[in-house]
């Protein structure tokens, strides 16, 4: 029998990322891959990004969180589900600040009745941190051949590890190209060993971006909040921006802080959908 069976799972969303909460916590389960893509075929469980909760590792957090997408990659960072299960385990318990792990590292949240803050830590931009194939000494934009999809107006991205590898396009206008199209090709580009996600950014001011986004291992989203924090300090670096901006997505807005320390503060809603158990239709029997 599958060991999810009977565990709770929230369903949530950050901006319209859609995010399915599982909670293990209290024992020895596991998803894996093929769980994970099984969950997000379900109309109830569908989902972007799944954060699945395991019993802390670290004495003062809540939980240890395994990342999946729904193609069933386990990764190491994601924004708005960060957001949704803080929200939630505020809900459950009352506690205000709640810290939380991933492989990526600690993640500090703080719930308010405005909206969820996650220190997200420290952007990381050198080549074999993102990482890259190839090395470059600066990242702030590089060269990256494209082929069939070049065209002056998408080129020399810059990039940027927030726990997981971004790739940001500067554009004047986000539909210049089709990222539905595009995002398959540039996420699986031999530049990114462990692929990328991949954004079109626009600055419309100095405290503000438009951004749409191309997930690794999700597709197009409403949202994505680390591709909001790589798009934030992207800019900051290079002098497109401040360091305190607001980052419009297709699901609405999130506010990043590049602090002077070097942490990324991001802010935003988190939404409760439904709940229930996980049951055994709702993954595929073993032969
Ligand atoms: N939607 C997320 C990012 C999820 C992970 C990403 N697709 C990856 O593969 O790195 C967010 O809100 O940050």
């Amino acid at each position: 029998m599958n060991a999810l069976i009977d565990r709770r799972y929230v369903k949530m969303n950050g901006l319209g990322n859609e995010i399915l909460v599982v909670d293990l916590r209290g024992s020895t389960a596991r998803v894996s891959a093929e769980d994970a893509r099984a969950l997000a075929r379900r109309p109830e469980t569908r989902f972007d990004q799944l954060m699945a909760l395991h019993d802390p590792r670290t004495p003062g957090t809540a939980a240890f969180m395994r990342i999946l997408n729904a193609d069933g990659s386990e990764v190491s960072a994601c924004g708005n589900g960060t957001r949704c299960v803080a929200a939630l385990l505020a809900r459950d318990t009352g506690a205000r600040e709640i810290a939380l792990e991933t492989a990526a590292g600690l993640l500090n949240c703080v719930v308010e009745s405005g909206g969820v803050t996650v220190d997200m830590g420290r952007p990381r931009f050198g080549w074999a941190e993102i990482p890259l194939s190839e090395e470059f000494a600066d990242t702030r934009a590089i060269e990256l051949q494209i082929g069939p999809i070049d065209a002056p107006l998408i080129h020399s991205p810059s990039v940027a590890n927030v726990g997981n590898p971004h790739a940001i396009f500067w554009v004047d206008d986000l539909d210049v190209v089709d990222l539905s199209r595009a995002g398959p090709l540039l996420e699986n580009h031999p530049m990114f060993p462990e692929r990328a996600n991949i954004s079109l950014a626009r600055v419309t001011s100095r405290e503000a971006l438009t951004l749409k986004v191309w997930e690794r291992g999700a597709g197009l989203t409403l949202a994505c909040g680390t591709a909001a924090c790589a798009a934030a300090v992207s800019a900051a670096r290079t002098r497109r921006t401040g360091r305190d901006v607001t980052v419009t997505l297709p699901g609405g807005p999130l506010r990043i802080v590049w602090r002077d320390d070097d942490h990324i503060l991001m802010t935003g809603p988190a939404t409760f959908e439904h709940e229930g158990r996980l049951t055994a239709e709702m993954f595929p029997r073993a032969a």
